[in-house]
């Protein structure tokens, strides 16, 4: 929800000019009825036409803490029309996900959500009923239930050697100085989050679309640069705060250009889905009766033929699904990674205990394979810890109320925009000692956080969300985050280039739908391991 400085200033004269023109009448037109027939949480008054939005800066999720801290923890805000709601503690949390989950099941439908998932036709934008339970069932049924997620487990092992090949390969050329190295005075400095961002877009692809689609001269339409910029676009768009979306008469002017950059994203991203639908489409009429569904895919398509289903798929339905599951499983992955290697360079003493549990337990002569994570409960830690001050999705992602609902002592009336802030949670000095210190050993067994896991049940620790509309992708999260943040630290030794002190190290976020590092993380790796462990796959 970043607005750019020159958007901003934009933003800015068009609202003075509406505060300007309108004041009169908003302030008679101003909905003093809901004021008085509800008796909302407490909040910052709210300014004609904008609302609070003059309060909320490039990272919402700060300026909303901030907020808290003087309104409280159950908060009423209001985004130029509508009225908002942000719970800041564990019991609101409670309240929100599992007290009323179903009062809150629904999400608020948005500009991205029309232009670039096919006017909300996937999971990710559907509002709470029939076509969303059939979705989160299929995703359960063919994509993350325990047996197929176990039965993939190669495909994830594969890739994450190839990701340390590459990884290899990029380190020895920066270290022969034939490639983007400097800075490491000839040593072997990489951009992490390329790796990261490939090796979760090839498992989700595989597991999605039967293969990789994005590698140089595959015929894909989008090469992985191109796919790269286009899952960071829409990210970027589906997270922003849209001015327009808060005040519909805007939308019409796209004061920022948003809309102009969604209908343009989503344009490249069904360039791609059309390429792989007619890919599949091929085969089902090339084997006729033999056809037997191999992937993600392959299963919506047939679906899409299937008469007696509770609410009929249509080709845009499968190009939104595979889209919202290729976005959730590509991204969020990779910035969880690059979130816990930066704690990891900025914390040595962390560094060294994790790279001598994998010593003890892993030894010399193997990569790490995921059946090795249970055996790994400080690099378990390590995740958790990461998750606790870095929510991919600090805001979990923003919830709707359908009906009038009583919570802690206050009205939110139906159609309430309803955000939990976890990165306000993760930091709370009532519930975490030291909360802004990296120390994964409050969640190793025997501590007071050892019994505390990160899949809903513990509203301390919610990276996922809870109840029913939690991530239906965290089974694949949680062995992909672990497995390869284990052979990062296990195939190489990492350091900050020359001149970067561990203190200095940027840890400033950028906002949308996710929120990672403003700068990418740079880094030194040196192979640790023989070198047949590197050949990859
Ligand atoms: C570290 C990794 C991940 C994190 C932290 C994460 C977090 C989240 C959160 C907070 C939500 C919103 C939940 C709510 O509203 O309460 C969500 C929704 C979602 N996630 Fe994830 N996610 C991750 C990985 C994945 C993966 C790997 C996939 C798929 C392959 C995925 C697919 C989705 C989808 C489709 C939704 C929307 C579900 C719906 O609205 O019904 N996520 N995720």
């Amino acid at each position: 929800m970043e607005l750019a400085p020159s958007s901003a200033s934009f933003l800015a004269v068009v609202v003075a000019a509406a505060a300007a023109l309108f004041l009169a009448t908003i302030l008679r037109l101003r909905p003093r009825s809901t004021r008085n027939k509800y008796r909302l949480p407490p909040g910052p008054r709210p300014w004609p036409v904008i609302g609070n939005l003059n309060l909320i800066g490039r990272l919402p999720h700060r300026s909303i803490h901030e907020l808290s801290k003087r309104y409280g923890p159950l908060m009423s805000l209001r985004f130029g029309s509508f009225p908002v709601v942000v719970g800041s503690s564990v019991d609101t949390a409670r309240l929100f996900l599992r007290t009323h989950d179903l009062a809150f099941i629904d999400r608020p439908q948005t500009a991205a959500g029309k232009y670039t998932t096919y006017n909300c036709g996937g999971l990710f934008y559907q509002p709470y009923g029939a076509y969303w339970r059939q979705g989160r069932k299929l995703c359960q049924a063919e994509l993350f239930n325990e047996r197929r997620l176990t039965s993939l487990e190669h495909v994830r092992g594969e890739e994450v050697r190839a990701m340390v090949r590459d990884l290899h390969a990029a380190a020895s050329a920066a270290a022969a100085g034939c490639s983007g190295g400097g800075g490491g005075g000839g040593r072997a400095v990489v951009a992490l989050k390329e790796h990261l961002y490939m090796v979760n877009l090839h498992v989700i692809s595989r597991m999605l679309l039967g293969k990789k689609y994005i590698v140089d001269g595959s015929g894909s339409p989008a090469t992985p640069e191109e796919f790269r910029w286009l899952i960071d676009e829409h990210f970027f768009l589906n997270g922003v705060l849209n001015v327009a979306d808060m005040i519909p008469w805007l939308s019409c002017l796209d004061p920022h250009g948003y809309i102009k950059r969604m209908k343009r994203s989503a344009k490249m991203w069904d360039r791609f889905l059309e390429h792989v639908l007619d890919e599949h489409n091929r085969r089902r009429r090339r084997e006729g009766k033999d056809f037997v569904a191999m992937d993600m895919m392959d299963v919506l398509l047939e679906l899409a033929d299937d008469p007696n289903l509770e609410v009929p798929i249509k080709r845009d339905n499968v190009k939104a699904f595979i889209l919202d599951l290729m976005g959730g499983g590509t991204d969020t992955s990779a910035v969880t990674v690059e979130w816990a290697m930066s704690e990891l360079l900025r914390n040595p003493d962390v560094l060294a205990k994790a790279t001598e549990e994998l010593d003890r337990v892993i030894g010399q002569d193997r990569l790490v394979a995921e059946r090795d994570i249970p055996n790994l409960p400080y690099m378990e830690a390590i995740v958790k810890e990461t998750l606790r001050l870095h929510p991919v999705a600090p805001l979990l992602t923003p919830r709707l109320s359908r009906e009038d609902v009583s919570a802690g002592g206050y009205d939110i009336p139906a159609g309430t925009r309803v955000f939990v802030n976890t990165w306000s949670i993760g930091r709370d000095p009532a519930v975490w000692e030291a909360p802004m210190e990296f120390r994964p050993e409050r969640f190793v067994v025997g501590s007071r956080g050892g019994g505390v896991d990160l899949k809903g049940q513990h509203f301390e620790l919610l990276p996922f969300g809870s109840g029913r509309r939690m991530c239906p992708g965290m089974g694949l999260a949680l062995r992909m985050v672990p497995m390869i943040l284990a052979n990062l630290l296990h195939a190489f030794a990492w350091r900050l280039p020359d001149g970067v002190a561990a203190e200095e190290l940027s840890m400033e976020e950028t906002f949308g739908i996710t929120v990672p590092r403003l700068v990418p993380l740079e880094a030194i790796a040196e192979p640790k391991l023989p070198a047949r462990l590197y050949a990859g796959p």
